[in-house]
């Protein structure tokens, strides 16, 4: 079973997925050996994958970012969406996961379009700044520990082009961030993040009720 839209019953869920995902195979088999790891959730929902695949296309994405890479469902889902000269620049701290990344990414015949940085991704994107990359991104999916969340996202924000787009994930946080018996720290964060964003006007905002909740912010 994968992770389902928050709030949508098993019966739609199963429906919106049977007349829409069009999954190819190999992230099928990826889906189906990161389930089998007690870790397994963390990975992005089938339908936001292909949701993702879409808005690259949309924008015609060349160049992008991936914060948080795990198994690499992700990073294969928007490289595979990419032309072939497209690039994905994929950040991650574990060897162990990515390790599973780049098997697959090898067998998709994408592993040339991935360039896998392993460091706090803070550090990576503040050199790809550092590098005078700014502003030559076209998408940015933020997925990696909640705590650097902005963070991360006020460094892509220099590091895509105006018109790019940012997605950042889980901003529903399972529904906690609207029960306000909640209080830990994770849920706080997540709570003045999408206030913060709400308020941004150097962004078009869009929170988009798929998996676990996903904002899109387009840099104005
Ligand atoms: C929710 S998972 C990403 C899921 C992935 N987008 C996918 O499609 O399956 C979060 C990932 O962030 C990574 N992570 C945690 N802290 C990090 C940090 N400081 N810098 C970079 N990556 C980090 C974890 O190792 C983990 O693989």
């Amino acid at each position: 079973m994968t992770t389902q839209t928050l709030g949508l019953e098993q019966n739609l869920y199963d429906y919106l997925l049977s007349v829409s995902l069009r999954e190819p195979e190999i992230l099928t088999q990826l889906r189906q050996e990161t389930a089998q790891y007690p870790i397994g959730r963390m990975q992005i929902a089938p339908e936001q994958g292909q949701f993702l695949a879409l808005l690259v296309q949309l924008l015609g994405a060349k160049k992008t970012l991936d914060i948080g890479v795990f198994t690499g469902y992700s990073s294969l889902v928007v490289a595979l969406a990419l032309p072939r000269d497209g690039k994905v620049v994929a950040c991650d701290v574990s060897e162990e996961f990515t390790t599973i990344a780049r098997r697959y990414w090898q067998q998709a015949g994408v592993v040339d379009k991935i360039q896998l940085h392993i460091a706090p991704a803070l550090e990576t994107l503040d050199r790809l700044l550092a590098t005078e990359e700014t502003e030559t991104f076209d998408f940015a999916f933020i997925d990696a520990d909640k705590s650097n969340y902005d963070g991360y996202y006020e460094r892509s924000l220099q590091l895509v082009r105006p018109g790019g787009l940012i997605a950042i994930d889980n901003v529903l946080w399972s529904g906690k961030v609207a029960d306000p018996q909640v209080q830990d720290n994770r849920t706080k964060r997540i709570r003045a993040f999408n206030e913060k964003l709400h308020q941004d006007q150097r962004v078009s905002l869009s929170l988009v009720a798929i998996a676990d909740g996903l904002t899109l912010a387009l840099k104005k």
